[in-house]
């Protein structure tokens, strides 16, 4: 089977007064359905990785695969099409639209894509919202959640579309204990029981550990996977 996401020799150096390398030569295979964590100190390159995964940033040198299929020289529309299709992202804070109710906010991503009819997009996004037990809050505006109530809304958006691959940066990072445990539980069901795969960045040892393998960054290069 095809990795679900292959970078192949990646590099992304920032071309500054002096040059900045954000990441460097980094190789990795995920299968389907594998939940990996990304650790490493602060600015080892995490979030730079994830950005590449998630075809926010395009290598300096090198190619990422999503699915076998190479994103080298895709154009930026061809880009973000790959990503409403085929990724989810979700990130520390949440950039839920706080003028939209959070039925809404769920809707967005589907009406964006354009596939379902409006009344097959509300259905969808109800059941996502009753999924992560917050179905009565659909009427609400972002503001009136707990925050993790307002990450589990997050959550609900960056699966609207079906996709294949979740990327998630700090998810519970600013989360207490007790919303830590319900969003990396969530996680872990997402990779185990729906078979998407996911990609991490954490600084929270509970939910790295909760991952099938970890990979660890030290000064932008893979130290362990
Ligand atoms: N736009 C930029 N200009 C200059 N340096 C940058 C820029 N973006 C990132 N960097 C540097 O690149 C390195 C990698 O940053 P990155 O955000 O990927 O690290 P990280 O591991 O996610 O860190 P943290 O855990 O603190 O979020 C850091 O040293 C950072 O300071």
């Amino acid at each position: 089977m095809e990795p679900a996401i292959e970078t192949r020799h990646v590099t992304r150096i920032l071309q500054e007064a002096v040059p900045v390398t954000l990441v460097k030569d980094i190789n990795l295979k995920i299968a389907p359905g594998e939940f990996v964590s990304v650790t490493g100190p602060s600015g080892s390159g995490k979030s730079s990785l994830l950005y590449l995964l998630g075809l926010l940033d395009v290598p300096t040198e090198g190619e990422v695969l999503i699915d076998g299929q190479s994103t080298a020289g895709l154009e930026r529309a061809e880009l973000a099409a790959l990503r409403l299709e085929k990724l989810g992202f979700v990130f520390q804070f949440h950039f839920l639209l706080p003028e939209f109710s959070v039925a809404q906010n769920v809707m967005l991503p589907m009406q964006r894509l354009g596939r379902l009819s409006e009344k097959e997009i509300k259905e969808r996004a109800a059941e996502l919202l009753d999924y992560f037990e917050i179905g009565e809050q659909g009427t609400k505006r972002p503001d009136q959640l707990s925050g993790g109530q307002r990450q589990r809304v997050a959550i609900a958006r960056a699966l609207a579309n079906n996709p294949k691959i979740i990327l998630a940066d700090e998810p519970t990072g600013n989360l207490d204990t007790k919303n830590s445990d319900i969003v990396r539980d969530i996680f872990v069901r997402l990779a185990r029981d729906e078979g998407m795969t996911v990609v991490a960045v954490t600084h929270d040892t509970d939910f790295a550990d909760a991952a099938d393998r970890n990979v660890h960054l030290v000064d932008g290069m893979v130290a362990r996977s």
